[in-house]
């Protein structure tokens, strides 16, 4: 196992003793989120589990964990996931996995949102991994457009590309495409945020700001604490 595996391990376990009996759980999406799930299912607590993609319904099922509809709960006690890059105040980059809007919808009902990931992921500013952005199919060129003039008014100049397999774009679950913002540089997540969010055939993007509630960080040898410094 890779030292990246091994730290993705530890905080998905670290993640699973968050966890009481009688809970409802959001299940995060990815390579760290599958560690948490792994080690939750493992605890043969009494749980109702809300996963935030199909993968991770599928795994979850496999492991004998119960699954409800997200539209069975008001409110959610604690949600688990990876993300791809930590930024100042828990401001995240997530969707490598193509999974943000699932995933975001999830975090907004759950009352502690934990993100995990190994040390890698921890980043003094976002944006050098690409933003992933899910957009409405239909006339997705002319969104994609606006994006551009977004980006563009943000200060970011770097290529947005449709997201593909193989010779064809990428579908979600939700039966939507996604756009990658290489942006470079974010440096003010709250308003870039705001603005795509507001720009037609946008359906979500990948900045979560302002969402996690605290973090667990793999390191060498130890699980380290993240919280935020604003509310
Ligand atoms: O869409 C995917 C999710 O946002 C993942 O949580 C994120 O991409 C991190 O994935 P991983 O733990 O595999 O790096």
């Amino acid at each position: 196992m890779t030292d990246a595996e091994r730290q993705k391990q530890a905080v998905g376990q670290a993640a699973a003793e968050l966890v009481r009996n009688g809970m409802v759980v959001g299940l995060g999406t990815g390579s760290t989120a599958k560690w948490f799930v792994e080690a939750v299912a493992a605890r043969k607590l009494d749980l109702s589990c809300v996963p935030t993609s199909v993968e991770t319904a599928h795994l979850a099922t496999r492991l004998g964990l119960r699954l409800i509809e997200m539209d069975a709960v008001e409110r959610i006690d604690i949600t688990v996931d990876g993300a791809d890059e930590i930024g100042p105040d828990l401001a995240l980059i997530k969707g490598g996995g193509g999974a943000l809007l699932r995933e975001k919808l999830v975090w907004a009902v759950s009352d502690r949102c934990v993100v995990i990931a190994d040390g890698s992921k921890h980043v003094a500013r976002l944006g050098a991994f690409p933003l992933p952005i899910e957009v409405v199919p239909f006339g997705h060129r002319t969104t994609a457009a606006r994006i551009r003039d977004v980006l563009h008014a943000s200060g970011i100049d770097g290529p947005l590309r449709l997201r593909m397999d193989g010779s064809v774009p990428r579908v979600t679950d939700n039966g939507n495409l996604i756009y990658d913002a290489q942006c470079g540089a974010i440096d003010d997540p709250g308003t870039l945020a705001a603005r795509l969010k507001a720009t037609t055939g946008v359906v979500e993007h990948g900045i979560f700001f302002g969402m996690a509630t605290e973090g667990l960080l793999g390191t060498d040898g130890e699980v380290r604490r993240l919280t935020r410094s604003r509310p």
